[in-house]
């Protein structure tokens, strides 16, 4: 059953057209990912969804209703069907962490003892029962982030909108709480739509996939489809592949990484840190879940000993397939 619905939306500001013409579906139940460089028009798109923004033309159907031509008062209560879990959090410095879970049901005007209960229940969900009484400065980010989550929660929502959720956390913290959104969007079977400009968060939480680019739809699909058919992994193979390592020649190295231990993008991150220059040709996922790994085809310009034992410290295994001389 689709829950969102959205049907040619633009939106400009001034000259500056910020979406073009975007149509997509999420269906109940979805995990949808919607990823793109930094001016990819994401904001823009999730302010509308969330009804705070309204887009030039087109419609949102959400529950029925366009929210896209709603009045603000009719809009209000659609809107506490859609929780929103914020990137830097956003919780009440002068609020207890219980405080802050509890206040979406104070505005609800749900009364104290069930308030308190539920509140216990969200804590308990996020796994910080025992952290209720705190204040936001004595908790940590990915706790700020689970009491965020909870907070989100409370108001029972149908649609869970989370705007970049992990990007201001460490890779550790940010593959709990990537967990953690995956384990309520199963076992609560709660819609999930998150925007991110990591591909690797696009991989441990999405079903679903939207690429914008410049506003645009750039593709769509499954996480594998993606990468599979991303600009990268669709360039040819050298066609003057050869076995033998001559004089200045480079590599085109075949390997494995573990995605738990060693994501993409920290992966690659890892690369430019030791200014190990390197071209990705293909990346494939395995269709394994419970292993999340990837096959990466790489094109080495310097296979150095130095280079290969570095990727090989990273990867699961590690194979130069051969070798191309440069265009001079
Ligand atoms: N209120 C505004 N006034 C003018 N231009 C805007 C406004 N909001 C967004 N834009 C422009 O629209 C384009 C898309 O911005 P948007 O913030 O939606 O992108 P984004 O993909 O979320 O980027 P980021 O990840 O950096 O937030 C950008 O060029 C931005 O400058």
């Amino acid at each position: 059953m689709t829950l969102l619905a959205v049907e040619n939306i633009s939106r400009s500001f001034g000259s500056h057209t910020a979406l073009h013409n975007i149509s997509f579906n999420v269906e109940q139940g979805d995990s949808f990912g919607i990823i793109g460089r930094s001016g990819a028009g994401k904001s823009t798109l999730l302010r509308c969804l969330n009804g705070l923004e309204k887009p030039d033309s087109g419609r949102i159907l959400f529950c029925g209703e366009d929210l896209a031509a709603l009045p603000e008062k009719r809009l209000v209560p659609l809107r506490r069907k859609i929780g929103v879990v914020f990137q830097h959090f956003n919780l009440l410095s002068s609020r207890t962490a219980a405080a802050n879970v509890a206040l979406p049901l104070e505005i609800a005007g749900i009364a104290k003892a069930q308030r308190q209960k539920r509140v216990n229940e969200l804590l308990d969900l996020v796994g910080l029962a025992d952290h209720g009484h705190k204040y936001p400065a004595f908790l940590s980010g990915g706790q700020k982030q689970r009491i965020g989550i909870a907070r989100a929660l409370a108001a029972n929502p149908v649609l869970l909108l989370c705007d970049e959720a992990t990007s201001a956390l460490d890779p550790e913290t940010t593959d709990s709480v990537l967990a953690l959104l995956s384990d309520i969007n199963r076992k609560l079977r709660l819609t999930l739509l998150f925007i991110t400009h990591e591909m690797d968060v696009v991989h441990k939480l999405g079903h679903h996939v939207l690429v914008l680019k410049d506003g645009h739809i750039a593709a769509r699909g499954t996480p594998a489809e993606i990468l599979q058919n991303s600009e990268n992994s669709t360039m040819p193979l050298p066609d003057n592949l050869s076995t033998d390592a001559q004089n200045g020649s480079q590599a085109i190295v075949r390997l494995t990484l573990d995605l738990k231990e060693h994501p993409l993008t920290p992966f690659l991150i890892k690369l430019e840190q030791n200014t190990i220059s390197a071209t990705i040709l293909r990346a494939q996922p395995h269709q394994n879940i419970e292993q999340p790994a990837m096959d990466v085809l790489l094109h080495l310009p310097a296979p150095t000993e130095e280079n290969l034992s570095l990727l090989n410290s990273l990867a699961r295994s590690v194979e130069v397939t051969g070798y191309v001389t440069p265009d001079l």
